[in-house]
């Protein structure tokens, strides 16, 4: 079987360049915009999707980006494998690698996992969410924003909740954009991971750009382009405390921090729970996007993929700083 060479990965954000992440995002935001001639780059090629924990929009984002490109599908439901049987992680991406071309895995919560099964090198593994990061969809979101914003050098984006993979992985997308501002408010207990925190600091010291977390509802900044929430039960993951809601209460989007922030746009990763983290008029509101940044979701699986298997030209540099 042909193989480009080197296999490319996208198992965290951090794994990826500046500009390798720039022509993602950029032709993410192009298939959003139509401006991609649908040429089939991935045909004859062969795509696994590979789900044991639920999903609606990622699993069928790829699903589908997968056939738009012209490649072919393999789907794996959570008691396909025989990892269900203890057949090693690594064992099994040798295996698939000597038949597949990518797989698409939302496995365990471990990143580990994912390590191994891409191991070998001979099919691409795309991280389709672990409990640390979910980095395909930071390209969802910063591809929704370039859409709606037009730009996302300077863009200032307030995440209020749990500091959870996505909260993670927008950590590590962001402050690679000159002059964004990412402020974070999280519950106390429940802030991002402190890796993602110094690297999305990092990035952010290299980019004129700025991310802080603060664990209240306190200082909230002048004025912000994005309001961006997240469901509270974060897929695979559980809270130990029982008393886990008290903490999360002051951290949900209502009619009165959106007023607030009167030229805001709203997002949301979804599934949302109106009426837990985000109030319906502020869901269904008009200055919500949290719909059509779902969109996004299939744009930016095209996007990943066609960058995995196939490769993209450079980002266009007003696109995208
Ligand atoms: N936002 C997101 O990852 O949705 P799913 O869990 O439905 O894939």
């Amino acid at each position: 079987m042909e193989r480009f060479t080197p296999v490319r990965h996208l198992l965290s954000l951090n794994d990826v360049t500046d500009e390798e992440l720039y022509a993602i995002v950029d032709r993410s935001h192009a298939y959003a915009r139509g401006m991609v001639p649908m040429n089939r780059p991935l045909a004859d090629r062969v795509v696994a999707t590979y789900f044991r924990t639920t999903s609606t929009r990622t699993r069928t984002a790829f699903s589908v980006a997968a056939l738009r490109l012209g490649a072919r599908l393999v789907a794996y439901g959570p008691g396909d494998l025989q990892e269900n049987t203890g057949e090693e992680a690594g064992d099994t991406g040798r295996i698939l690698g000597l038949m597949l071309d990518a797989l698409v895995a939302r496995t365990s919560a471990s990143a580990a996992e994912l390590r191994a099964l891409a191991s070998w090198d001979t099919m691409s593994v795309v991280n389709a969410m672990t409990e640390d990061e979910h980095p395909t969809q930071a390209v969802t979101d910063l591809s929704a924003m370039l859409t709606a914003f037009g730009r996302l050098g300077g863009l200032r984006v307030l995440y209020v909740g749990e500091g959870n993979n996505t909260a993670a992985a927008l950590s590590l997308a962001l402050p690679r954009y000159h002059g964004t501002e990412l402020h974070v408010r999280t519950p106390p207990g429940y802030g991002l991971p402190q890796s993602a925190l110094h690297r999305g600091s990092e990035y952010a010291s290299s980019h004129q750009a700025l991310i802080e977390e603060r664990h209240d509802m306190e200082d909230l900044p002048d004025d912000v382009d994005v309001v961006y929430t997240t469901r509270w039960q974060t897929t695979g993951t559980v809270k130990h405390d029982p008393d886990w809601m008290t903490a999360f209460t002051p951290f949900r989007v209502d009619e009165a921090l959106m007023k607030r922030y009167p030229s805001a746009t709203f997002m949301h990763d979804l599934p949302a729970h109106r009426g837990q983290e985000v109030d319906a008029d502020v869901l269904d509101g008009e200055r919500s996007i949290a719909f059509q940044q779902a969109a996004h979701k299939l744009y930016g699986a095209m996007g990943v993929l066609e960058w995995c298997l196939a490769g993209l030209p450079q980002a266009s540099r007003t696109a995208t700083r």
